[in-house]
């Protein structure tokens, strides 16, 4: 574990599979995850990087594939959504890991006055899971951590609860971002490329163990602990490391 040290990454080799975070990672944080901005200097970034890998780039979050859609428009990539409970590979199939939570209404239920009581917070529902958002109410962070962990209990079995950057999300146990790499990894175009992780945030952390593990390059966006070999300070830097594959080539 390093905890903020910045040792920056090798310089970027098109051979190598790219799996990359979202928000906090390529996107800044907003206040809301519907308020995040996609520019077009982005979009073109990583089609030309997945271009010029043969297809080996991937984005890896926590949002589900639908919105991860939305975001990116008409650009086409592989994606893995939800923590990798869902996943689309390079050749455009579809794995679902998980059904929606049987407690997931209840769960919804309960929260219902919660978030009517409490405007700060926000729930996301994206099918899979259920994410309860606190940005605009940093106070009720505890609160939010142990209504989740309670409603958890409650449900029986069967789920896991993933912190994030003001957020606590209700998910299905045993799939993490780490499974989706080891997904990709056994297929083409990833198979037999070098790994590279990059994530800004908790989760993130599951991607990095498993690059570790392959010999890969894991780097974490930002300071705090992290089990990452690298670091890059935020976005922009993540942005020009990545631009770096393409000097020359375009
Ligand atoms: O794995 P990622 O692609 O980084 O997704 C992680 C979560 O990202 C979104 O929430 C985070 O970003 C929001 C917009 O910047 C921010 O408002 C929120 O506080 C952050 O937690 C997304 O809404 C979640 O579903 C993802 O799990």
């Amino acid at each position: 574990m390093t905890s903020g040290h910045i040792r920056r990454p090798p310089d970027t080799e098109i051979d190598w599979a790219f799996f990359l975070d979202v928000d906090g990672t390529l996107l800044e944080i907003a206040d809301q995850p519907s308020f995040v901005h996609v520019d077009t200097e982005l979009l073109e970034l990583v089609a030309q990087l997945h271009q010029l890998t043969g297809g080996a780039v991937a984005l890896i979050s926590g949002r589900s594939i639908s919105n991860l859609e939305e975001l990116l428009g008409a650009l086409r990539l592989p994606l893995a959504g939800q923590h990798g409970l869902e996943r689309r590979d390079a050749a455009g199939r579809l794995w679902i890991h998980a059904a929606p939570p049987e407690a997931k209404c209840a769960i919804r239920e309960a929260l219902l006055p919660v978030l009517a009581r409490h405007s700060g917070l926000l729930l996301e529902d994206k099918g899979l899971t259920l994410a309860l958002h606190y940005r605009r109410a940093p106070h009720l962070a505890a609160y939010a951590h142990r209504l989740m962990a309670q409603l958890m209990k409650e449900a029986g079995g069967g789920l896991e609860l993933q912190k994030g950057k003001c957020v606590i999300e209700l998910k299905p146990a045993g799939i993490d971002k780490g499974t989706a790499v080891a997904e990709y990894l056994t297929e083409s175009p990833f198979r037999g490329r070098l790994p590279v992780f990059i994530g800004d945030d908790l989760n993130d952390e599951h991607g990095f163990a498993e690059v570790n593990r392959m010999g890969g390059i894991s780097i974490k966006v930002g300071s705090g602990r992290s089990g990452a070999a690298y670091r890059l300070s935020g976005v922009a830097a993540v942005r020009r490391w990545l631009g770096g594959a393409l000097k020359g080539r375009q």
